[in-house]
């Protein structure tokens, strides 16, 4: 079957996907993979298959906010992706937490108005565990700083006139701040399928981003090459626990 907005036929579609915001990521990630084919580049929305260690994923770009995003994770589940896993960038609210460190989302605060149009109010927006301890165990076999907590999902980059309440969400424990988990793991959860998130780091979250914003910085780089290697780490050992691989 064809998915409308992704353009791509769910027949070409594995059950394990790599999403991320920026089409040239997916293809930097794409490159990664064996027998790499492009599906299509529709819209912001382009999608590559392959193969790592005998695991066939899709790679796929979903652009910059919540509701473009849920268009392809929705499309990609109904396509027979159960697995997702987000390889995206974001400010920390942390210190001990720099640009170039990567932090893996156990569930993302619900600031965007996406998921308010999905699911009740308090409903939370929460990653798989089996994931998310795939991604936080093979980030940490990476070196740099890997942190695990709760992220804020946002729909504004930069402030308008209303602030945004940064302090608060990280005097509440949040570690870092960016635009699209919350509709990932509440998409997910609505349509039975299974997601986690791992970001890299390019700088602090700040109430003045518009001047202080680079994620194209050296460290962000290396940062980025090491959330994709631990997200590819991450997907061949849960197909290894799903009994999809059988090579050690
Ligand atoms: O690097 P990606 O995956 O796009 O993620 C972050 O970067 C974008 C903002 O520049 C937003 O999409 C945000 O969530
Ligand atoms: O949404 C985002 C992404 C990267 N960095 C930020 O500060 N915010």
């Amino acid at each position: 079957m064809l998915m409308s907005i992704l353009q791509v036929n769910s027949e070409d579609i594995p059950p394990y996907a790599i999403v991320c915001g920026d089409p040239k990521r997916a293809e930097m990630i794409a490159g990664k993979l064996e027998g790499t084919r492009e599906l299509a580049f529709s819209r912001e929305y382009r999608t590559f298959t392959g193969e790592y260690e005998g695991v066939k994923m899709a790679v796929v770009s979903h652009g910059v906010g919540s509701a473009g995003a849920a268009v392809c994770f929705e499309e990609l589940i109904r396509a027979g992706v159960n697995t997702l896993i987000r390889v995206g960038t974001a400010g920390s609210y942390s210190q001990d937490i720099p640009a170039g460190s990567l932090v893996v989302s156990i569930a993302a605060v619900r600031t965007e108005g996406l998921t308010r149009q999905l699911v009740p109010e308090g409903f939370p927006a929460v990653g798989d565990s089996q994931v998310v301890n795939a991604l936080f165990e093979a980030a940490s076999a990476t070196s740099g700083v890997v942190a695990k907590g709760i992220t804020v999902a946002v729909d504004a980059f930069f402030n308008g006139v209303v602030e945004i309440p940064h302090k608060q969400y990280k005097q509440a424990g949040a570690i870092a701040v960016e635009m699209e988990i919350a509709a990932l793991y509440i998409v997910s959860t609505l349509r039975g399928a299974r997601a986690g998130a791992i970001l890299a780091i390019d700088g602090f979250a700040d109430a003045e981003l518009s001047e202080v914003y680079d994620p194209h910085t050296d460290a962000v780089g290396l940062a980025v090459e090491r959330e994709i290697q631990a997200a590819l780490r991450a997907i061949v050992r849960l197909a290894r626990e799903d009994g999809q691989v059988t090579t050690a």
